[in-house]
Parts: C-alpha cells; structure tokens; sequence
C-alpha cells in the first residue's frame, strides 16, 4: 500500500520529528532524495549528469527551500543550474547555500516560460503543502510547458495536497518526490493525474496516524488473494451467485461469468432467462444454472430496469444479505437499506445519476462522489475510473490505479464485476472495501497483461485473470 495523510497530520508528525532534531535535518534530508532522483532523471534521459542544464523554481516557503538545496547539491555535480525566484522572498538559508554552490540565482521574469522549457531538467519548487488553488496569475503559463523533465518537489505546484479536486492550472510533473507520506492529491483523481510517477523519500517522519487515503497495489494483491488450502472444497472457496444480462443483452451474462470462474470461484451459479443462460453453458460447461445456496452475488450487468423478473432476483439477492456486487442495471432500484458488504460499482455516469448531479461534478471530486453514495445507501461503493476510488465501511478510502487506459471498453465493468463478486466470496471475513480494491487492482493487472500495449476486448481481460494473478509481483517470491 501507499498510504496517504493529510496536511495536518504531516505537519505534526513534522513538528515531532523536527523537536527532535537537529534544525534543518530535514529539508537536507528532503533535498538529499531530491537530489538523487534529480541525477538519475538526467543520466537516464540525457545520457550524463555534469554539463547538463537544470532550472529549479523556487518559490517563498519550504518548497522553495527545499528545491534550493537540491539546486545546491546539483550544481556540486557539475550541472548547470539556474534558479527561479517566483516569490518577492526566498528561503534565505537555502539561496544563500545555492548561491555559495555555483547557483545563478535571479528574480523570475515575463517570458521566463521559455527558460524553463530549454532547460533538461525543471525542478518545481514553487509551492508545496502551503499551497493550492491553481498557479498564480505570473506563472499559469507554466501550466502548458512543453520540453523537459519535469520533477515536483512534494506536490506539483497548483494542487491542493488534501484533495483530488483541481481547482486552477498545475504545472504537471514527470515525477513526484514527496516525503515520509504521500498526500491524498498524489493518490486520488483528477489530481493523481497531475503527479506523474510518485516517489515517497523516508525522511524519518513518526508517529503518523491512520492514513486518509490508500493506494493498493499490485504487490498488496498477491498477498490477500485467497489461495485454496489441501480442505477447500468447492463451497469452502466460494460459490458466485450471478444475474446478469436478459433477452436483450446477453454478452454481460457470459462476460461476467467468465471473469468469476477465471478469478477463482469455487461454483458460479447464473440466474436468467433462456437465451443468455444457453450461451453462458455454451461458453463454461461447469457453470449451474438455477438456484441453489450463493455466498456471493453478481447484481446487474446487462440487466434491464425495465425486465420484471431478472429485478425480482436482484432484489431477493439483496435481500439476503449476502455480500453482493451491484452494477449496472442492479443500480437503478436499490432498496432503502444496503450495508458495507453491497459493494456498488458505479461508472460516473451511474453514480452521476444515483446522486442526481451531473456527471460532470462527480469527475470533478470523485471521491467527495463516492463518498456521498456511501454516505446515502450505507454501501461499500467503488466508483471506476483511470484511479478507481473506494468508499467503505467507516468511510475508509482506498484507490487502483493498475489499469492501462485501453481498459475503457464494452464489457471491462461486466468482467470488474465478475472477477470482484469470487473475491466477496472467498473473502467472506475481511473488509469489502479493501476486498473491491484489490478486485480493481487485479482488473487492471489482468488488463495490462492483455494488452501488451494495445488494443483489447473485455474477454481477453477476463482471460487473462489466472496468467495476471501469478504474474503479481510477490505472488511466490515474484520481485
Ligand atoms: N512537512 C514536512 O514533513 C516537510 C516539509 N518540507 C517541505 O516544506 C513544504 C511546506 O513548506 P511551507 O509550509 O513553507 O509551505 P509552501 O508549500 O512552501 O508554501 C509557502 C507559501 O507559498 C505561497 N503560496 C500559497 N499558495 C500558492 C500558490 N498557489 N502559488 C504560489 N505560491 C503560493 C504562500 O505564501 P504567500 O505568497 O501567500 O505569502 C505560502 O505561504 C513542503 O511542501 C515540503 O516541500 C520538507 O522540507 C521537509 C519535511
Ligand atoms: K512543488
């Protein structure tokens, strides 16, 4: 996991550690990671370090003096450094540091876009976790920089460091170095989109407490993924429970089915009219058709609002009580009351509509979305996206972001869902939320692995679930 916390928890954990330290300790100790990461971007993306060119935005508080004394320590390495003043005041120990290291040191000025984009390596100093809100006026110009590399120190400047929200111009980064924690803009939409590669450099900080938000990753799946044991047996590993599709749409029905006994289910059981039931055998002969004992259900894909008799069995499944996977079709009804273990799938879209807003808004702050649905239906909700954001029981907020962008295509949600509902079944005693996110992590995971690159079909997503999860990094000592 990356774990996240907010600016004021980092503050304190900063002012503990600061206590406790010699001063300055831990900006030279923000700046030597900076300055590693720094090096390594030039030798990889120009071939050498001394004799390259870099400019480092500085702006009035910490940030600034952090990407000072990186300045400092690059120009030390023979590399070329301009620094940017874009504030009326600078950290003065640090400038006067860079300056005695070799820095040239000015005043930003009008036009000075152009300096930065001849620059190999542009190092974003402007403003960190004191900031937010967008550029400023002087420097949104910055916003649309085409040519170096670009590495942010904390955040990149114009993010809120507590939200996904973006509220003005930010000047993207390549890559983010950030310290001791990462900050929930780093992990959450639209922000994350902002940060590039995020790196967390141990600056020594304690004593944080429980994270805001947390970023699963492929390595946390392949720990918590149900294995079976030498007792499993077919009910002890999970039996699927799956409504989906109808007359009209049956290719949700296979797609979902597909992806549950590729993900590992014990049984799948398929409730539905003839047709779609037909083409499910057709496609996996193990599959039961008709009722029968489920430990977990697969609500809605390709499920009609408008079809009598496949809502009669969405709602009878969420009667049970049994942990379900909401999607689709199953979201359009919902009963007054759901619990954490219904975990609702919604795109934008749905979730836009479940909340009567437009879609718009929830792409906007997905999480504040997410959040809102949670808080109105009671339900684990998990809402997909490039970072797919999940909302659980006690409001905690977990993120993947496992998935290439070719995963937006017909049927990718069907087989989300198939592969989350084997999850809930296997995992009958951990927390929804967490198992939704390591599902969508693992979505992702199997996506990636299809496409290679390109283009894929939901299929060939579902397909490649069994290869995906072996191929985790730590499934069997995997680095
Ligand atoms: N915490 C930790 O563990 C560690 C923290 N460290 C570092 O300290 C950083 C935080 O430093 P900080 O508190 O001095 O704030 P910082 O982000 O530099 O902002 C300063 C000033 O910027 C201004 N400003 C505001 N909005 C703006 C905008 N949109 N665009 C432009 N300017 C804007 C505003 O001043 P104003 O111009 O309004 O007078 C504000 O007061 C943190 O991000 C990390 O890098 C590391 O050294 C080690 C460990
Ligand atoms: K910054």
């Amino acid at each position: 996991m990356i774990v996240a916390h907010r600016v004021e928890d980092v503050r304190a954990a900063e002012r503990a550690a600061l206590a406790a330290l010699p001063a300055g300790t831990l900006m030279d100790r923000a700046a030597a990671a900076l300055d590693v990461v720094c090096a390594d971007v030039l030798r990889e993306s120009t071939g050498a370090v001394a004799g390259r060119r870099a400019v480092v935005l500085a702006g009035a508080g910490d940030n600034g003096g952090d990407a000072l004394l990186t300045a400092a320590r690059l120009a030390r390495r023979g590399v070329a450094v301009t620094a940017l003043l874009t504030a009326d005041r600078a950290h003065a120990p640090a400038l006067a540091t860079a300056r005695r290291a070799g820095v040239r040191a000015r005043a930003w000025r009008a036009g000075d876009e152009s300096t930065c984009a001849a620059a190999d390596l542009l190092l974003d100093g402007i403003v960190g976790i004191g900031g937010g809100g967008g550029l400023r006026p002087a420097h949104e110009g910055l916003s649309a920089l085409d040519g170096p590399v670009v590495v942010a120190v904390d955040v990149p400047s114009g993010l809120d460091a507590d939200t996904g929200a973006v509220t003005g111009e930010v000047l993207a980064a390549d890559l983010t170095v950030t310290f001791g924690t990462a900050r929930p803009a780093h992990l959450l939409a639209p922000a994350a989109g902002f940060c590039g590669r995020l790196l967390v450099a141990d600056i020594g900080l304690a004593d944080l407490p429980a994270p805001a938000v947390e970023r699963v990753e492929p390595r946390d799946v392949a720990g918590r993924w149900r294995r079976p044991g030498p007792a499993d047996d077919k009910y002890s590993r999970g039996v699927v429970g799956v409504v989906a599709g109808g007359p009209d749409y049956t290719g949700a029905a296979v797609l979902a089915v597909e992806a549950a006994v590729r993900a590992g289910a014990g049984m799948v059981r398929y409730l539905g009219p003839g047709h779609p039931t037909e083409l499910v055998r057709h496609r996996r002969p193990e599959v039961v058709a008709g009722p029968g004992r489920v430990q977990a259900w697969v609500l809605g894909p390709g499920v009609s609002p408008e079809d009598p008799e496949q809502q009669e069995r969405v709602r009878a499944a969420l009667a049970s009580g049994e942990p379900a996977v909401v999607d689709a079709g199953a979201l359009a009804a919902l009963p007054g009351t759901l619990g954490p273990q219904h975990v609702l799938t919604p795109h934008a879209g749905e979730l836009a509509r479940l909340l009567g807003v437009e879609r718009a808004a929830v792409e906007a702050d997905p999480l504040a979305a997410a959040r809102r649905a949670h808080e109105r239906t009671g339900a684990t909700v998990l809402l997909k996206g490039s970072v797919t954001t999940v909302v659980g029981g006690g409001g905690r907020v977990l993120t993947a972001a496992s998935a290439p962008d070719w995963l937006a295509t017909a049927g990718a949600g069907d087989v989300l869902a198939g592969v989350l509902g084997a999850a809930l079944a296997a995992r009958p005693d951990e927390d929804p939320a967490v198992v939704a996110a390591d599902a969508a992590v693992l979505h992702g995971w199997a996506a990636t692995l299809a496409s290679a690159g390109g283009p894929i079909a939901a299929l060939d997503v579902a397909e490649a679930v069994p290869a995906a999860l072996t191929s985790l990094p730590g499934w069997d000592g995997r680095p």
